[in-house]
């Protein structure tokens, strides 16, 4: 596998490929990868052509700083990994090759639309403005064919596909589907930070989602969004932020007759470690 540090190297990789041809698929990452980003890196390989991660702790998006310095970055490991699934290469810029004004912040402002604010953009402010910007900034340097984006950051796809037709990128965004452990819990690079009796209690995450798509269509949304967070809140060393069921496309809550597809979506703190989760409903 090929690694890149560097615009100027990468993109002169690139444009030999270019003239050989096959699509280029890239999978953004900030790294502390497991089992969730493989299948991604999998998923892209079905393209043919070249597979392209990225592993960058992108600072514009951390709205706690403790949170963006323990972020883990275990990059050795990232690396053995990355070739056990057929990575073709791997790009891991410094943080000055992204952002060259650094620690000044540059002007980045777009239009996401009222879903920016809700859920995550609630919690975190500023938060899509700082991943569409990193975003854009790899896709310029990757201008990839397809870039692929796990569901367990819903809401974090709709804002990426809004930044796309902001900027009528030719960039297929491929949605894929959330990898769990075996017993439920939604696969992700923070889940290292959590003790082991955090670990039993972050299931609650996954059985309230799964108490609301069990009963969805039984129950109100507003009993169900209810009976579900005294569920979260009774756990000991939880602390639940928002629990939701939103429309797929708005995350505007629904109204209690609304019957169609929709999606429950959570946030909570498990004892210092905040996880998200949702499930898709109908
Ligand atoms: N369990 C998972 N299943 C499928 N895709 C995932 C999973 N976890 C993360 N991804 C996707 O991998 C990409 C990179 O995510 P990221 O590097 O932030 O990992 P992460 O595990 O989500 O870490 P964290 O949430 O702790 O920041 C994103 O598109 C994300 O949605
Ligand atoms: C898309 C992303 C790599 C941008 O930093 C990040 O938000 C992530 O890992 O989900
Ligand atoms: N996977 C989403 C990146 C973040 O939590 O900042």
């Amino acid at each position: 596998m090929e690694i890149f540090t560097r615009i100027d190297a990468l993109r002169q990789y690139l444009d030999a490929h270019k003239e050989t041809g096959g699509p280029i698929s890239f999978v953004p990452t900030m790294g502390a990868l497991h089992k969730g980003h493989l299948s991604l890196i999998e998923q892209a390989k079905l393209n043919g052509g070249l597979v392209i991660c990225s592993i960058f702790v992108n600072p514009t998006q951390f709205t706690d700083p403790k949170d963006l310095e323990k972020y883990p970055r275990p990059l050795e490991h990232d690396i053995n990994l990355l070739n056990t699934v057929g990575c073709n290469a791997v790009f891991m810029p410094s943080v000055e090759e992204m952002y060259p004004l650094w620690p000044e912040k540059e002007e980045w402002h777009i239009d996401l639309g009222e879903t920016e604010f809700l859920l995550e953009g609630a919690f975190r402010k500023g938060h899509y403005q700082g991943v569409t910007q990193i975003v854009k900034k790899l896709f310029d340097a990757v201008q990839p064919n397809f870039a692929y984006f796990g569901q367990k950051d819903y809401q974090q796809i709709l804002m990426i596909e809004k930044m796309v037709s902001f900027f009528q990128l030719n960039i297929e965004i491929v949605s894929c589907p959330i990898i769990r452990e075996e017993d439920g819990l939604a696969m992700s690079s923070r889940n290292i930070h959590l003790t082991e009796r955090d670990r039993k209690s972050a299931l609650i995450l996954f059985a309230a989602l799964n108490f609301v798509k069990a009963n969805y269509g039984k129950l109100t949304p507003s009993a169900l969004i209810s009976e579900a967070s005294k569920m979260v809140n009774t756990e000991i060393g939880v602390e639940l932020e928002y629990l939701s069921i939103a429309d797929r496309k708005t995350l505007i809550p629904v109204k209690d007759d609304y019957k169609g597809k929709a999606v429950a979506l959570i946030a909570a703190k498990v004892g210092n470690t905040r996880l998200i989760d949702n499930v898709l409903l109908d």
